[in-house]
């Protein structure tokens, strides 16, 4: 499925699409629908409406320039960004919004707390808890990603840190990414606390990085300092800590000179394939995850892991 690219039908689709002008928008959004509306009454709203906004939990602050159209989203969740359900819930929530706010044209996905973009999901989540617990959990990280990688805006990531497992994760479903110089680390480590990234985390690696460098980023858990991060590929660009939101907003800036339509038409064609598959298999995959997770000897793993954390001080 992923891949072939998109079908004829929709092919034909979205040349109708195209030729039929005003409407254009709306025939976008059928032809490619990103969300669900009922799911966003069920989650707090965050309002990007040029001042700096926060979610009512605080976890995420939004501050959207309204002449550019371009919102910076931080993660605020100390100490670390992980990320637990309500960082999630927020994050999917905050996509949304400005998604649906036709003032906006991008957005720049970064820290509040410089050293760390995100240390991954919390892993307290996954220690000790009820499978119905993990699948919910699960569910969140699926809807955030979804809302994320099949956004229609242009998405870039400014990680200022830090960028391990599910920080990549977000990272990997942006447009763009620009990381700090330094002894900074990113890559997908889950085999190293006996995880395994599922298929759509694995797919959007290897369309990143190829085949054989993700085949191999992935069964050692590799996490890369910045420098061979982006020799691989696996961020487009560096800057010095203290400057990546600049360049972050200049890279934007080349962007926006670039048609939306036709950006986010093409976007689409690429990734729609992944998201369709995503969507069909959503129940399969939360099934796997809740299996794998509470099983004995991940658990065991996930200890230790915790463990290590904890020793490192
Ligand atoms: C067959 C199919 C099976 C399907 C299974 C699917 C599996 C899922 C697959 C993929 C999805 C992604 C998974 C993940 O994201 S798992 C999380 C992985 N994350 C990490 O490995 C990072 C761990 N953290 C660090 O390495 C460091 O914290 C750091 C480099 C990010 C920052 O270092 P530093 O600034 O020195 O901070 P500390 O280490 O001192 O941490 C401060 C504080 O925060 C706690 N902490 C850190 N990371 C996490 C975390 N991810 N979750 C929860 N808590 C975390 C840390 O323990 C400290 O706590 P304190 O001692 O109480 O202060």
């Amino acid at each position: 499925v992923r891949n072939s690219l998109i079908s004829g039908n929709e092919t034909i689709k979205m040349a109708l699409t195209i030729a039929v002008g005003g409407r254009v928008w709306r025939k976008f959004f059928k032809t490619f629908p990103f969300r669900s509306n009922s799911a966003l009454k069920r989650f707090p709203t965050c309002r990007a409406n040029g001042r700096l906004y926060s979610t009512s939990s605080d976890v995420v602050l939004v501050r959207k320039d309204e002449e550019s159209g371009i919102a910076t989203v931080r993660m605020n969740n100390p100490p670390v960004n992980s990320l637990n359900p309500t960082l999630m819930v927020a994050l999917r929530s905050c996509f949304e919004e400005l998604e649906k706010d036709k003032t906006c044209r991008a957005l720049i996905l970064t820290s509040q707390k410089p050293k760390v973009f995100s240390a991954g999901l919390d892993i307290l989540q996954l220690y000790q808890k009820s499978p119905d617990h993990v699948a919910q959990f699960w569910e969140k990280v699926q809807d955030m990603w979804l809302a994320l990688y099949g956004s229609r805006l242009i998405t870039m990531a400014a990680i200022n840190g830090h960028c391990p497992a599910a920080g990549c994760l977000l990272g990997l479903a942006c447009d763009y990414r620009i990381m700090a110089e330094g002894n900074f680390r990113i890559g997908l480590n889950e085999t190293q606390l006996d995880l395994v990234a599922p298929f759509w985390l694995r797919q959007t690696m290897i369309d990143v990085i190829g085949y054989r460098q993700a085949e191999m980023a992935l069964m050692i858990g590799a996490l890369y300092p910045s420098d061979k991060a982006l020799q691989l590929g696996l961020v487009d660009k560096l800057a010095p800590i203290e400057d990546v939101q600049t360049v972050a907003e200049e890279e934007v800036k080349n962007w926006l000179k670039i048609p939306d339509q036709a950006r986010a038409i093409t976007k689409m064609a690429s990734r729609k394939p992944l998201l369709d598959e995503l969507r069909r298999r959503k129940q399969e995959d939360i099934q796997t995850f809740r299996d794998e997770t509470t099983r004995e000897s991940v658990q065991k793993s996930i200890q230790q892991y915790l463990e290590k954390l904890k020793a490192k001080k």
